[in-house]
């Protein structure tokens, strides 16, 4: 009987012996291909043939680009699983998957503390308004040839989190520790034990009654650009955003006028529309710290997720079916 075969799309850089223990169960295969044309023609050629499960991480899409329709579409037909290692699965159709008969996995949970801490520093670091100085020290101006702008104590802000997943959840336990109020918004309203105290608003009321806004929400055809001008229009003047998701929840554009006119008075982002490009205007103004989309890069976070998306390689390769597929495909 053939082996059922792995396909590994990018590197394991810490689960080794997990990783390397699957070998009991399938052989492990890496793609020769170092291009998506390249990727494609595999696929075509039938060199892949055999692929149960594709181990993928965030950074292989600079090989194969997107999993989009047309990439979905020459996967072999032996292709029923794809674990995605990271939470955010943006760069999978999953409809596509779904139409193949293909289902997909993400790393949920795992990073949900590395990420929330990211959160924090970003919601302290813009309400302090630290970027102006911190460039000033290092240019050896100390502070600045002006004072530098007074930042803003988060104990008693209002803190609006749009999307309460796991990031979101985890964000409203350390923020309530700096004894924010803190209200959210969710495609569905959480049960009491889940939201533990935060408030449900409208998403028109959390972005007028919020202080600082935070963005946990998954980007998908629904969320792309979900705030733009016309919600900028609706936020407080002086309002501070935070964005640990995806760039392209907010059209970066519009924040750069936002930030501009001075409707917004600070930002913190770890994540951009087009990365690595970001946004001249965004380099350009000292009230925004920008931080290269780091949200999980701690030893112990990446560890995880790669444990994590291991085991959904493993459990399917067991029992045929993946240990946290993705919402869309719950249905
Ligand atoms: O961006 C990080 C992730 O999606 O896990």
């Amino acid at each position: 009987m053939t082996r059922a075969k792995v396909l590994l799309l990018g590197e394991i850089e810490h689960a080794h012996e997990s990783w390397n223990a699957l070998s009991n169960l399938a052989e492990l295969t890496n793609p020769r291909a170092r291009t998506r044309a390249e990727f494609l023609q595999q696929c075509i050629d039938g060199k892949l043939d055999g692929v149960l499960a594709i181990y993928r991480t965030f950074a292989s899409v600079d090989i194969t680009g997107r999993f989009d329709e047309e990439l979905v579409g020459v996967l072999p037909t032996t292709v029923r699983f794809i674990c995605h290692n990271g939470a955010g699965y943006d760069q999978i159709d999953v409809h596509a998957c779904t139409r193949r008969g293909i289902k997909v996995s993400n790393t949920p949970t795992a990073v949900d503390d590395a990420t929330a801490d990211v959160n924090m520093f970003l919601i302290l670091g813009a309400l302090r308004r630290f970027n102006t100085s911190m460039t000033a020290l290092r240019e050896g101006k100390w502070r600045g040839s002006r004072p530098p702008p007074l930042g803003h104590d988060p104990e008693g802000k209002t803190l609006g989190i749009l999307g309460m997943g796991g990031i979101g959840r985890n964000l409203r336990k350390k923020a309530a520790a700096f004894s924010m109020r803190i209200v959210y918004h969710n495609r569905n309203r959480l049960s009491e034990e889940l939201a533990e105290g935060a408030e449900y608003v409208s998403f028109e009321e959390l972005l007028r009654i919020s202080d600082v806004i935070s963005l946990n929400l998954p980007l998908n055809k629904e969320t792309r650009h979900k705030i733009s001008t016309h919600e900028f229009s609706l936020m407080k003047k002086g309002v501070v955003i935070v964005n640990t998701a995806r760039g392209a929840v907010i059209d970066e554009a519009a924040l750069v006028e936002a930030l501009d006119s001075g409707h917004v008075a600070s930002v913190g982002l770890d994540v951009y529309e087009d990365e690595p490009t970001v946004h001249p205007g965004l380099i350009a103004n000292p009230h925004v710290i920008l931080v290269p989309h780091m949200g999980t890069w701690t030893v112990e976070t990446q560890t995880a997720m790669e444990e994590w998306n291991i085991a959904n390689v493993r459990s399917a390769l067991e029992t045929g079916a993946l240990r946290s597929v993705v919402p869309e495909q719950l249905v």
